[in-house]
């Protein structure tokens, strides 16, 4: 018997309901140790990305980085933003507003920072601007749970990025590359992640590894 859209909808909501607890579960169990090995390796590959295929602050060129504060057992990116840092690159984080909108804000190490009143991450307190005001934005570092090899990812649950991104083009060459950060273990196979009308498909995944893309026509890395 065919089921209604509306049954399968529910389903897959249900379904990355249950991947959803089942990654979270799976990232808290991690050994310490290993988090911080593959942190490190998989900073090590986004530093080297982004060295090779943009040029740091100066005057017109695209040369900021919209990455985000890690929190709790994600893996870490406070080392490998502080070393874009250093070699030049801008970066801003996001900030979560009312009605799971994101505003963007500058962070460079030793700014002040607050809880989130609605997430448990970590904001800047200075001024925050709609992504379309952050100046050459030239890279989205998309933190996941777990991403197939289709290139969809599964979020904390919130909607942010997918409402963030769906106001970019991902088809079309220029598009602003969005790649995700995960551990090695969260890589799924193709399609395991269910896909809803508004989930956003990245063009590519960081981890210990390395860089994968996803290979589509459009690729702009
Ligand atoms: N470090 C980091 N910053 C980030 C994200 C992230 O994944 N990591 N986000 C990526 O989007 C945004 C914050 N997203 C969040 C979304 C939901 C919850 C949260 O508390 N969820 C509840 C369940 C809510 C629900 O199901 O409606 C929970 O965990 O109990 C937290 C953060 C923006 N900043
Ligand atoms: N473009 C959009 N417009 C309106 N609502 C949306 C949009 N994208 C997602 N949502 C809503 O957000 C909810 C959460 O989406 P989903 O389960 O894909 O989150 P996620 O990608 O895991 O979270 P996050 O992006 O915060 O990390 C969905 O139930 C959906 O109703």
């Amino acid at each position: 018997m065919t089921q209604s859209p509306r049954g399968d909808e529910k389903d897959r909501h249900e379904q990355k309901a249950r991947l959803r607890s089942s990654l979270r579960e799976a990232r808290k169990a991690l050994d310490p140790q290993d988090r911080t090995e593959e942190s490190n390796e998989l900073g090590r590959h986004v530093v080297d990305h982004v060295r090779r295929t943009i040029t740091p602050s100066s005057g017109s060129a695209r040369s900021t980085i919209a990455a985000y504060l890690s929190a709790g057992p994600e893996p870490d990116t406070i080392a490998l933003l502080t070393e874009l840092t250093t070699d030049g690159y801008d970066v801003v984080v996001p900030i979560c507003e009312p009605d799971y909108q994101l505003s963007w804000a500058a962070w460079a190490p030793g700014v002040a920072l607050e809880r989130s009143p609605r997430a448990w991450v970590q904001e800047p307190v200075g001024p925050r601007f709609p992504f379309d005001e952050v100046p050459g934005a030239a890279l989205i570092l998309v933190p996941a749970l777990g991403i197939d090899r289709s290139g969809y990812r599964l979020g904390q649950g919130g909607g942010y990025y997918d409402r963030f991104l769906s106001h970019y083009r991902h088809d079309v060459p220029d598009a602003l590359p969005r790649l995700g950060m995960i551990y090695r273990s969260e890589l799924l196979p193709s399609d395991r992640i269910p896909v809803e009308p508004f989930d956003q498909p990245l063009h590519g995944v960081f981890t210990p590894d390395g860089l994968l893309t996803f290979g589509r026509d459009d690729e702009p890395v």
